[in-house]
């Protein structure tokens, strides 16, 4: 494919994406039909589309409109590359831009320049304060590629030697003393040796962060309450010998949680929703809430234009659902961890406080990580249940 082709197949996917279907929907689905496309055209095509879904509302503006087109437009003109050269109508490319095209689009201004959605500024300036700009800048771009040195079977050193020998370099980074930043070649990693022998696992930093803020020394028996795909239960396996159990309300999303697990050398035992009783007590349950995701706009962006008023409501009743349902399995004395990729506070020390009212409980260590600490934006509360 040309470049322009990649470009009119972008348009073609923003559309459909504008219209409610889902971004990876659109992808896998054209993916599938394109036979003509390589691996290369393929991640380009990808490319565009997250990079207008991360940047969707300054394409508009810059663009002149709310098409797939314009936000195409728009984020060449942003990047200061003139249309005209892509935009001719050869090589399968987009059709040539008409006078109105050329005449409209203006530079963005106020929350349109930084991609915010404009219901959500007042909340997320409230959360942020001073750095509100800062990281709703930061969240135009992509993310970083980071891996976890699996301390199971190495230290960072030798993980990082055994990728650097297939050709993947890798910078240690300060958010925590296993995460790795990938610097060249991270589309190589889970293809690579190093990867199939468990020595690392893809995984943000700053959600390594919150698993090395929780206290496991001492800790028998730990809940991991919504387990998901098991990014942090098998964190936490590889720095503790304590006996992990694995829960989430969708089963399914543990499904491969045992092929991970056995490919990092750590045990967890899944446990099927509704299974467990009032007898199931935990020493540490952690509770990896549902949220809006918001810390993680530059990896998932299209959450950042599904969010509705509405939707984060019934979010945060689910947070409140979510912590008084694992309430029931911590030990008297035991703690509870609630984590987020949630920048709000009405998803972080809202809940907190909302929880804890009226309860006997004792907030013991506090986390707060923007995308300005180099990995998503996160929020961990570790609360402590007295007798
Ligand atoms: C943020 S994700 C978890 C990510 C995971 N901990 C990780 O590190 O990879 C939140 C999970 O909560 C689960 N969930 C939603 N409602 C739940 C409930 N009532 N009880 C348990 N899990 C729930 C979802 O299915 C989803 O997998």
């Amino acid at each position: 494919m040309t470049p322009a082709a990649r470009i009119e197949t972008a348009i073609v996917c923003l559309d459909r994406i504008a219209a409610g279907e889902p971004a990876e929907k659109v992808l896998t689905g054209w993916a599938r039909t394109a036979r003509h496309a390589g691996s290369k055209d393929r991640a380009a095509v990808r490319d565009h589309v997250f990079d207008a879904l991360r940047r969707w509302w300054s394409s508009a503006v810059w663009g002149g409109d709310q098409t797939g087109r314009a936000r195409m437009i728009g984020l060449l003109r942003a990047e200061g590359i003139d249309p005209t050269t892509l935009f001719t109508g050869a090589g399968y490319g987009p059709d040539p831009l008409t006078e109105t095209e050329r005449a409209s689009g203006t530079a963005p201004e106020g929350v349109d320049a930084l991609d915010c959605p404009a219901w959500l500024a007042p909340q997320l300036r409230a959360s942020l304060d001073q750095d509100f700009d800062p990281v709703m800048t930061a969240l135009q771009s992509r993310a970083p590629v980071f891996l976890r040195a699996n301390l199971v079977k190495g230290d960072r050193d030798s993980a990082r030697s055994a990728l650097l020998a297939e050709g993947i370099e890798t910078l240690p980074h300060p958010l925590s003393p296993t995460a790795l930043e990938v610097t060249t070649n991270p589309r190589r990693v889970q293809g690579s040796r190093a990867w199939a022998d468990g020595l690392v696992e893809l995984q943000d930093a700053a959600s390594q962060a919150i698993v090395d803020l929780l206290p496991l020394d001492g800790t028998r028996r730990i809940l991991d309450y919504c387990a998901g795909g098991g990014g942090k239960a098998l964190a936490m396996a590889a720095r503790t010998a304590a006996t992990i159990h694995a829960h989430d309300a969708d089963a399914a999303r543990m499904r491969d949680l045992p092929v991970r697990a056995e490919r990092a050398g750590v045990q967890i035992r899944t446990v099927a929703p509704g299974t467990l009783s009032d007898e199931d007590l935990y020493d540490l349950v952690l509770v990896d809430a549902p949220c809006s995701g918001s810390g993680a706009w530059r990896r998932s962006p299209e959450g950042k234009i599904r969010l509705t008023p509405q939707a984060l409501d019934r979010l945060t009743a689910l947070q409140d659902r979510v912590l008084c349902e694992a309430v029931r399995h911590v030990r008297p004395g035991g703690l509870l961890a609630y984590a987020t990729c949630s920048l709000l506070d009405v998803e972080n020390r809202a809940r907190v406080d909302h929880f804890s009212a009226g309860r006997a409980t004792e907030v013991v260590a506090e986390r707060h990580l923007t995308p300005m600490d180099g990995g998503d934006g996160f929020y961990c509360a570790l609360l402590r249940f007295n007798p």
